[in-house]
């Protein structure tokens, strides 16, 4: 299976306002195959978007290195460039140009010839919803049009790598469809490798082939969400809800023997892994009748993707 990201040892060190260094990537090490769906989940601020800045030669790294393709990146950026889209978080447009103009000016960058460009810019412009605007300004675009627009750009080319940072927050879900149709569409044609980070699990659920849970700068767990899911200590998880949650209630969950492990969310949820999980929604449901804690809501669920990522990413309080 060819390789088409190696990375080894990434590493990127912030020096804050106030002179403290923030350590964003903590030394990750990953590769990808030609081919694969990817998708790089963690919670706000754990540093997705700085690699992905790292990896597409956007930022320097502080230590590590990476390939694209086989090629360095820091010794040669260029030809790792042409291989790479990217739909980055923020807007990169260039806004002093049309529509028509920034995909066209991206097809030629990156090789195509001038028919290419112009059939691939009509066919994306059309499917994207920005034909009748194709000769206006960006600069004169809405937050959606300019999403719909750099996800067009970012496929001009049909790069062997794609990159997309959040590529559907802010699209409607009819734009979701045609951004996957299109991402699968060179997946399958070209066996475009795809990055992805989101915050909808539905999306790595549906169509990746392995997920990376990332978090403070580290990656937790790597594999197949069944490989992923056989890391949740039980098969299904009672969510809580209270009026606040407490030191004492947690030790009084914990204490039951039907609850295996628990972690507390937030201030008022938790998440429990029972060993047999019809006896603890009856034990759990007793005890609040000698409890001042208030219960809100209670719910028996199956793992899916959502429960795999918080219980990667939040502090365990184990029995
Ligand atoms: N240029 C910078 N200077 C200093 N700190 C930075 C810089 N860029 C990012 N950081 C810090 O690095 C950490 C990781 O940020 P990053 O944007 O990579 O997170 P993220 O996982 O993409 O988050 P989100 O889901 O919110 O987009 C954060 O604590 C952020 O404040």
């Amino acid at each position: 299976m060819k390789r088409i990201l190696e990375v080894k040892n990434l590493t990127k060190v912030f020096k804050k306002a106030n002179g403290e260094s923030h350590t964003a990537v903590n030394g990750i090490s990953f590769d990808l195959n030609e081919g694969e769906i990817f998708s790089f989940l963690g919670p706000n601020g754990a540093g997705k978007s700085t690699t992905i800045n790292m990896v597409t030669t956007q930022l320097s790294p502080t230590a590590g290195t990476i390939k694209v393709d086989g090629e360095d990146i820091q010794s040669s950026p260029i030809n790792a460039r042409t291989k790479i889209g990217i739909v980055a978080q923020h807007n990169n447009l260039d806004r002093g140009l049309t529509a028509h103009e920034n995909l066209l000016y991206h097809g030629r960058y990156f090789g195509l010839s001038k028919h290419e460009s112009e059939t691939r810019a009509e066919i994306l412009l059309k499917d994207f919803g920005l034909y009748d605007w194709k000769d206006d300004y960006v600069k004169s675009f809405s937050g959606g049009m300019a999403q719909r627009l750099k996800i067009a750009r970012a496929i001009m080319h049909k790069p062997a790598i794609l990159f997309l940072d959040e590529p559907t927050t802010g699209l409607d879900p009819a734009y979701r469809e045609i951004l996957w149709e299109h991402v699968l569409r060179l997946n399958k044609e070209n066996k475009t490798t795809v990055f992805l980070t989101t915050h909808y699990m539905e999306e790595p659920e549906r169509f990746s082939d392995r997920v990376a849970i990332y978090n403070k700068g580290e990656i937790k767990a790597i594999g197949t969400i069944d490989e992923l899911r056989k890391q949740i200590p039980s098969e299904s998880l009672i969510y809580l809800k209270v009026d606040q949650t407490s030191e004492l209630f947690s030790k009084q969950l914990s204490k039951l023997g039907t609850v295996k492990s628990l972690k507390v969310v937030d201030e008022k949820n938790y998440v429990i892994y029972p060993n047999e999980s019809k006896k603890a929604l009856t034990e759990i449901l007793h005890l609040f009748e000698q409890s001042k804690t208030q219960l809100e809501n209670i719910q028996l669920s199956s793992t899916t993707l959502d429960d795999i990522f918080i219980h990667l990413t939040t502090d365990e309080e184990e029995k």
